[in-house]
């Protein structure tokens, strides 16, 4: 009698929800709108719920990145007859994506991503830069939110100034629990990230900029003048035509790369002393 492959407990450890329902499957693929000839990336393709349409809508060709393993050979019999479909096993957060790219077009990375990982994968794709077409990640949806934030609102915060530093953010569409087996607690959105081809706002020094933003965003209710005390002075702040009473969240990126390229060239001033 021929044995049948083990059936796999979803992992929690792994993240691991997988999407059940077609028609949010085929919503999300929709979203995406892969065309023949681009160069697809998914990670975390678990048991192949968005792979299949992908790779259809690809034109067979899609790499995709698993950490666990044991879901490995079940993807490579699903998708035996395709042999434009790459593996590569591993840990999508020590993926080097601009090596992947190499000399060929920017890639188009999309995944329903583990929700215990997904800031610091998203951060992680954002220094790839250039590599990096744009992204469509299923996330929880207060990440997503946070993500898609507008200046002055509650959700305004680093993890917002970061990813709009960067990229266009849009938040598509809410995907509730009952579309994935195990059910997450929490509902779901997705979102498409596309880099700035120019960045609107380009910060002299970058981890300059993003250490000032997470110093900044210490205290939310603590107004500027207080959240960077150690850094620059009330003075300072409104000779660069910024109130030093406003709080962190009121600030745009443009406000924040100004006070950050005040700070970079004040710097480099007083190393030249
Ligand atoms: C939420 S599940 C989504 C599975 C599938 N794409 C779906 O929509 O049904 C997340 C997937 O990411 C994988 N994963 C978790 N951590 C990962 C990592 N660090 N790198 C790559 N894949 C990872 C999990 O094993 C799982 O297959």
């Amino acid at each position: 009698m021929a044995s049948r492959p083990p059936v796999h407990r979803a992992r929690k450890r792994f993240g691991q929800n997988f999407l059940r329902d077609p028609g949010v499957i085929s919503r999300i693929v929709r979203a995406i709108a892969p065309r023949p000839g681009e160069r697809l990336v998914e990670i975390g393709p678990g048991q192949g719920a968005l792979t299949e349409p992908l790779l259809e809508a690809a034109d067979g060709h899609l790499e995709v990145i698993e950490l666990d393993r044991d879901l490995i050979p079940g993807l490579r019999v699903q998708f035996f007859n395709h042999p434009g479909f790459v593996i590569h096993e591993g840990d999508a957060l020590k993926f080097d994506f601009r090596a992947l790219r190499g000399e060929g077009q920017p890639l188009r990375v999309v995944g329903n991503l583990p929700y215990n990982i997904s800031t610091p994968l998203i951060a992680h794709l954002l220094q790839a830069g250039d590599a990096i077409a744009d992204m469509h990640f299923m996330l929880q949806k207060e990440v997503v939110e946070r993500l898609a934030a507008a200046p002055g609102g509650a959700d305004w915060g680093r993890l917002s100034v970061m990813a709009q530093y960067r990229c266009r953010v849009e938040s598509l569409f809410v995907v509730p629990p009952e579309a994935f087996v195990p059910r997450p607690k929490v509902d779901s959105a997705i979102v498409r990230l596309t880099p700035h081809a120019e960045l609107p706002h380009p910060a002299a020094d970058e981890a300059l900029l993003f250490s000032l933003v997470r110093e900044a965003f210490g205290q939310r209710r603590k107004t500027l003048r207080n959240n960077l005390k150690g850094r620059i002075d009330a003075e300072s702040l409104e000779a660069l035509g910024i109130d030093p009473s406003r709080r962190p969240q009121t600030l745009t990126v443009e406000e924040f790369v100004r006070i950050a390229n005040h700070l970079a060239v004040a710097g480099g001033e007083e190393g030249h002393r």
